[in-house]
């Protein structure tokens, strides 16, 4: 073993960045959302980085597992999983209920560890790829196309948030109008021609409006609408119906496996889900009653890239279409991401992506989409730089937090604005 390989240090830097008052089912983004930024230094001196979830919980997990690693090969990934399993220990909110803050479908023990995961994976991954000159795709297998395509990620949402006051200049998108004029600026910033609206805000009616709105601005485009499990079995076939022939796919229109794989038997609109299926141990009864045509992939959740490339494997072995999720992300998630979908033979639809609702990023060059795509780098690694001073701030702002933010909350958040809310029930409708 080349000791130039061997890991010396492992840093984590948990930030806060700034997120807009975009609205869910379950309330409203915080004005600012936490995430872990994972470094990895070899003793051959590089460093890899790496992103991921940075509620509390995460960072518990992830405070034993940089303890552990000084010492290991840097190229041992697979290796991660066993290490984690060892010295992590158990999280304090594995209860498998939904999670309260970020829709991420059921928080387990085994899951939030290989989402803490994720963050190392990737790290040692870029410091691997920066010590042998190859980009992470490579170590991948390579790259089966040269650009990646990225959806728009439309909203609704307000102007200002409640208590921070307004952090962009996008204004409030509460109605169709609204929705399409967020979708006109998407399209013609970064060149998106694929669509999706995150529903479950507003009673369906309103959203089918907005939904056909879009179809009428941008004819034949892509278009999705997820209302992350708002709707009773009901509804959803009823909205089904309504937006057949309108809609790309619909998305995780039921909460849970027996309500979607119902909608499913009801429908022929394609159904993605970035919440009934986000575990090895949902896969196999999801998939045996048809209940979702295409698996998002969070390479977070998954366990980092190799395991998402392991996910499409599967889901193509069963005819599952597959493409990606994103939450609240940076531009290292984001470089992440187009790594492994460059390398993923059956990507069909386009990825989505947060991104471009972040006004700060800790790259020294942010992500530029072009045509809706981002070209898969061949640089060394992810292919980023970090811009330490910017990572340093953002850190600052974390520390300076009482606690209030430092695990996301989107009902909290909601509560700034309207005392009395509860995350909803579902179904909500
Ligand atoms: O596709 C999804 O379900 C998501 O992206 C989940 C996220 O939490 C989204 O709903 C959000 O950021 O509000
Ligand atoms: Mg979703």
């Amino acid at each position: 073993m080349d000791t130039a390989l061997l890991i010396d240090d492992v840093r984590l830097t948990p930030i806060l960045i700034a997120d807009p008052p975009l609205l869910n089912t379950q309330g409203v983004h915080q004005p600012y959302t936490p995430r872990l930024v994972v470094e990895v230094v070899t003793r051959g001196g590089v460093t890899g980085v790496g992103e991921t979830y940075g509620d509390g919980t995460y960072l518990e997990l992830a405070e034993p597992l940089a303890r552990a690693l000084p010492g290991r090969p840097v190229s041992d990934v697979n290796g991660l999983f066993a290490l984690a399993e060892e010295v992590c220990g158990a999280a304090r909110t594995a209860d498998e209920r939904v999670d309260a803050g970020g829709l991420r479908g059921v928080q387990n023990a085994d899951k939030l560890r290989l989402s803490v995961i994720s963050g190392f994976e990737v790290a040692c991954l870029d410091a691997l790829g920066k010590t042998l000159g190859l980009p992470v795709h490579a170590l991948l297998g390579g790259k089966v196309r040269d650009r990646v395509e990225y959806s728009a990620y439309l909203f609704y949402r307000w102007a200002a948030h409640p208590a921070a006051g307004e952090l962009d200049d996008w204004g409030a998108a509460l109605d169709p109008a609204g929705v399409v004029a967020q979708a006109r600026r998407f399209a013609r910033d970064h060149g998106f021609t694929s669509f999706k609206l995150k529903g479950g805000v507003f009673p369906p009616d309103q959203e089918i409006a907005a939904v056909r709105a879009l179809a009428e601005a941008f004819p034949g485009q892509p278009l999705r609408l997820d209302p992350n499990g708002a709707w009773s079995v009901e509804t959803s076939l009823r909205v089904a119906e309504e937006l057949k022939g309108v809609l790309e796919y619909l998305e995780d229109p039921a909460s849970g496996t027996e309500a979607m794989a119902r909608v499913s038997a009801g429908t022929d609109l394609p159904l993605a889900t970035n919440m009934c299926v986000t575990t090895l141990a949902e896969l196999p009864e999801a998939f045996a009653r048809d209940a979702v045509q295409i698996v998002l992939s969070d390479h977070h959740y998954w366990g980092g890239l190799h395991r998402t490339r392991e996910l499409a494997a599967i889901c193509g072995a069963f005819g599952v279409g597959l493409s990606m999720h994103s939450n609240t992300h940076l531009g290292v998630s984001l470089a992440a991401m187009t790594h492994v979908a460059a390398t993923v033979p059956g990507l069909g639809h386009a990825c989505d992506s947060h991104y471009p609702w972040q006004t700060e990023d800790i790259l020294t060059t942010r992500h530029t989409f072009e045509d809706g795509h981002l070209t898969v780098s061949d640089a060394p690694g992810l292919g980023v730089e970090l811009d330490r001073d910017r990572l340093a701030a953002l850190h600052r702002r974390w520390l300076d937090d009482d606690g209030t933010l430092r695990s996301r909350d989107d009902a909290a958040a909601m509560r700034q604005a309207d005392p009395g809310w509860v995350a909803p029930a579902v179904p909500r409708w």
